[in-house]
This record gives C-alpha cells, structure tokens and sequence, in this order.
C-alpha cells in the first residue's frame, strides 16, 4: 500500500486527529493502520475503539480490517457502533444516575407505549429513564453522555480501557454523541474522520453543520487532508462526476463509467432497471472475472420496493425475458411491518366472524397510522377519524370514514384463499386500495418481502393455513417481523446484489450501483421545484451514492427530467 508523506505524518504525530477527504480517499484505511502502529504499546486490557453509526458500516471496516491487519492485531481493535457502545455505558452504570438497575425499551414497544400517551413524549422518555431505569433508544446517547459528564471518573475508567477511539462519519455526530467523546478526549486521543460534504442526515435533531469546527475548537487536533486522493475508483472519472454533481457543474463530462439511462412510457423505471441490473452485472463479471458487488439505490424506500419486487420475478420484455435476480432488500421495518400486520389480518378473514374481521383489519389500519403519528404531526386527524370509525362500528352507528367504508365492502365480498401464502399474501395485499390511506398501507407492505412459499414469513403462514383461512396470521407475521429485526441487528449478510434507500447507502463500496428516479415528487433524484437548501442536501447525497462504485454507476432517469448539471 502507498504510503505518502500525509500518511506518514497520520502514524508518527501524536494527539488528537482530523482526517478529512472524500469519499474513498483511504480516510479509514489509515486510521486502521494507525489503530495497528499502537497496539504494541496498548496493556493487557486495553483496545483501541472504532465507533460508527450503522451495523452496514462496521461490517464493512471489519471486512477491511481482515485485508489490512492480521488476527491479533484485529482482536485489539473494537469496532462497534455508537448505540451498542452507549447501551453498554447505561447497562452497565446507568445504576450511578437513578439507583435501578437499567432496562431498555425496544424500538416496537416504544412505538406502543408512545401511540397510548397523551403528552409530551420527550418528558416521558426522561421520566421512565430516571424514574424507572428504563430507557428508550433515543435516551441511550444522551444518558452515556450525562454519565460521562457527571462521573469523570467513569470516563476516566472508559479512557484507561480505550487510550485510543477513533470517530468514523463524525461530521454526522449528533450533540450527545459529540458530548460524550469530548468527556472521553480528556483522557483518550480521539481520530475523528470526516467528510464535510458527506453530510446527508443533517435533517436529524442535534446533528450540526459546524461539528467540524467544533472539533477544530475544543481537540485542537493535527488536521490532515486527503482529498486529492481517490483510492475506491481511481483513474474512471467516478469522484469527479459525483463532484460535479455536487456542484452543479456542467463542465465535467459523463465519464464513460457512468450511464446515463432513460425510459419513457410505454416502458417503465421498473423494466428499465431490471434491464440495467442484469447488463451491469455481465459486464462487470466479464471486467473482473468475479461475481459483482451491486447496489439498486432510489430516494424512497417506496421506490426501493416496487423495484424490488419487479425484479423477484422473471419478466419478458419487448420479447427477451429477463430472469430474476436474487437480492437482499435492506429496509428500516416500522412502518412497513405494521403495514404487513394489516395484509395478515385479511389473510384471517375467513375464519372471522364479520364484525371481527373488519375490526380486527380497522385496527390494524390505525394502528399504522398511530405508528406513522409518532412521526409526522399529518397522521393523527387520520388516526382520530380511523378511531371514530371503530367507535362507529362497534356501536352499530353510521360509519363515515372512507377508508372503514371500502373495508367493509371489501369484507362483504369475502375473500377466496388458496392455501399457497405467496399467492394469498398478494391477494390480501390487493384488497388495501379504494381509499388514499389504504393504498398508503399497500405501497408500505410491498417492502415487507414474501415472493417464496420458503421465506420466513412464508413458512410460518403456512403453519396457520386451516384449509380456508390463516387462524392467528397477524400475531404469527408479528413474531416473524420481529426475530428477523433482532437477527439483522446481530449480522448482515453480504449479498450480491442490493436494493436500499440512498441514505443507506453511505459508509458502503460495491463494484457497480445503480440509482433509480421517477419524475413525481420526493422519487426524482432533484426537485427542481424545491428549495436551493432542499436541492443542495440532494446533491450531497447523490455524490454519495454515486461514489459508493469502486467500477460503474447506472442512472435511471425518466426521459423528461432535467440534466443533473446544468
Ligand atoms: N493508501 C492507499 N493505497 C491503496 N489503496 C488504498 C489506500 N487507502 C485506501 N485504499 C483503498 O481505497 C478504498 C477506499 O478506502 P477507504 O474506505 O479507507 O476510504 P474512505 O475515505 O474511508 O471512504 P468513505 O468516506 O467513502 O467511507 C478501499 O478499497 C481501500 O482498500
């Protein structure tokens, strides 16, 4: 590996560190090997900490630690992130603030709890933590940080066992995590690595434009810049486009590494993709001689999921059939699990009383929309009416919502199962539609994936399946949803191929991506119709996806959208 003279100067200086560069600069490579340059000095006990926001992220510095360091070196380095690093701290002394043992809510029964509360959720949270030692996702960061700050002496103990953390993506560190790696920093010399221009979440409370500069004030680090280096995709003209993108500059040329591909009716971005994925992928096999890495990445996890299932089938096109293509679909769950839970509860119909039935679907309905109100302030008139309509109906009086309208009509029709669960799914899928918010649900619970009667969800229907209908399928569909989100936080298989919003995206490397749009709403790559600020947050992120390609980038336009520069 080269080693020039900034990175010699990175593994001889003491002190804090401010590595800053683009994306593929070497930012973490480096901070790997100034990680194994220390290790001999570390005691026994002590490890050198690589924190970082996402399970994707640390598996992709584990994999590159296994290129770089060998086996002992490795185990003295732990990579975790942020959150797991802080849920430890208030497990473990979470007892010195409130005298409880800790206990910690999961992000479903946050969901409950919050959906039954009247009032100020935030004070709730801090009531529970403080009165109960109970503490909610959110809570973690910020009550590590309180402990650090009121205890020196435990961050003192923290930094006796990690002389060394090193930050990763720390332009995106939030108020909390930044107050606790200041307490570390009295003790501990702190690597921060960032990026200014890859800060795309800073929609996030507590995530701050000038953290940078705040680093600068209060570490005084030795400030290093790589960005004149790209070590992911040198020589293709990959960083330099995405730069241009960045800047709305349209003197650089579309280097030949990047496709610009179009569609316009009667084809769609569904056809066109699954086209794009398939030709991407035999090129890139015949460039390297290995099977790709490949990433389909869209603004919207909606998009991402009508992506994905139009490629989990074999589809002809203009007369060429184009095969399926196996992939992970890596999506935040919420919202679309409790979409499923409403697809699940038709799938009970059968075996319902009338009455039963409809409730039990009204309630699942709503209960998605109470879901979607702990996040967006529009929700709740939807939940009071959806309410209203359940009152309604269980009081025989007139129902007016449209939503409960459609159901019961629909209900009244019944519906015929087969047994085959990927076929009943689809069918129970199909009856969310008539009203705005049922086809809501419907977009929603396409991300939920069921194409295989061997999938996880799959094989626990058929279990319920009595011959005409699925007896208990939302409960059974709840307990799957929810191991298979305790299984992903465990570990992440790497897949060939795979389908993820863009902002999941970040902190990843595959050999080819390819990025999707349509021409409606939050689904185009840039609205030209939103604000200079909204548009400037766009172009980050799209310099992002695009530079996650170590060798091509695919963008699926529709044929009428503006240039990206211009
Ligand atoms: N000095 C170097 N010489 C050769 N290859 C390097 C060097 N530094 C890094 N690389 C390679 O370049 C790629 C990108 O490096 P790395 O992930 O460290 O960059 P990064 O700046 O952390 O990127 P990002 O900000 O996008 O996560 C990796 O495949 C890595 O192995």
């Amino acid at each position: 590996m080269d080693l020039d003279n900034d990175r010699l100067a990175i593994l001889a200086v003491e002190g804090h560190l401010l590595i800053s560069g683009g994306p593929g600069c070497g930012k973490t490579t480096i901070a790997l090997l100034k990680a194994k340059a220390g290790v001999a000095e570390l005691k026994v006990e002590q490890k050198v900490l690589f924190l970082s926001f996402s399970r994707a992220a640390v598996r992709q510095i584990t994999d590159r630690m296994s290129g770089l360091l060998n086996r002992s070196v490795r185990q003295r380095l732990e990579v975790r992130t942020f959150h797991a690093f802080f849920m430890d701290v208030v497990k473990s002394h979470g007892r010195l603030r409130t005298g409880l043992p800790s206990a910690f809510i999961t992000p479903d029964r946050e969901h409950q709890l919050r959906a039954d509360f009247d009032g100020d959720w935030t004070v709730e949270t801090l009531r529970m933590a403080q009165e109960e030692g109970r503490y909610v996702f959110d809570l973690l960061a910020w009550t590590a940080a309180t402990l650090f700050e009121e205890y020196p002496k435990l961050a003192a103990l923290y930094s006796d066992t990690y002389p060394t953390v090193i930050v990763d993506e720390f332009q995106d560190t939030n108020e909390d995590q930044w107050r606790a790696i200041k307490a570390l920093s009295h003790a501990s010399t702190i690597i921060c690595l960032a990026d200014p221009d890859q800060r795309i979440f800073d929609y996030v409370p507590g995530v701050d434009e000038l953290r940078i500069q705040h680093a600068m004030d209060f570490l005084n680090p030795r400030s290093f810049d790589l960005s004149k280096d790209n070590h992911r995709s040198p020589g293709n003209g990959l960083l330099a486009y995405a730069n241009a993108v960045l800047n709305n500059d349209p003197t650089v040329p579309v280097p030949n590494d990047v496709t610009i591909g179009t569609y316009t009716w009667p084809s769609s971005v569904e056809t066109r993709i699954h086209q794009y994925l398939i030709a991407l992928r035999d090129y890139l096999q015949k460039k390297l001689d290995t099977e790709p890495t490949i990433a389909v990445l869209a603004p919207t996890n909606a998009l991402v999921g009508r992506l994905s299932e139009a490629v989990s089938t074999d589809a002809e096109i203009n007369g060429t059939v184009y095969p399926a293509v196996e992939h992970e679909l890596h999506l935040d769950q919420d919202l679309a699990s409790t979409a499923a839970y409403a697809v699940a509860s038709i799938m009970e119909w059968p075996g319902l009383r009338h009455e039963d039935a409809l409730l039990a679907t009204l309630e699942a309905v709503c209960d998605y929309f109470r879901v979607k109100a702990t996040k967006t302030s529009g929700a709740k008139s939807t939940v009071r009416t959806l309410e209203r309509a359940l009152t309604a109906l269980k009081s025989n009086t007139t129902i007016r919502a449209k939503t409960a309208t459609v159901l019961l009509k629909a209900q009244a029709e019944g519906i015929q199962l087969s047994g085959n669960p990927v076929q009943d799914w689809q069918l129970a899928r199909a009856r969310l539609t008539g009203s705005a918010e049922l086809s809501e649900l419907f977009a929603k619970a396409r991300l939920v994936r069921l194409l295989k009667a061997t999938d996880a969800i799959g094989r626990a229907l058929i279990d319920t399946w009595d011959g005409n209908a699925y007896i208990d399928a939302a409960a059974v569909v709840r307990r799957v949803l929810a191991n298979r989100m305790i299984d992903e936080n465990r570990f992440e298989e790497a897949a060939h191929v795979s389908f993820m919003n863009m902002h999941k995206s970040k902190g990843k490397e595959f050999d080819g991506v390819i990025i999707a749009e349509t021409k409606f709403g939050r689904d185009q790559l840039i609205d030209p119709s939103s604000s200079d600020s909204d548009i400037r947050a766009r172009r980050r992120l799209l310099r992002v996806a695009i530079t996650r390609a170590r060798h091509h980038v695919v963008i699926v336009r529709h044929a009428t959208q503006p240039p990206l520069t211009s």
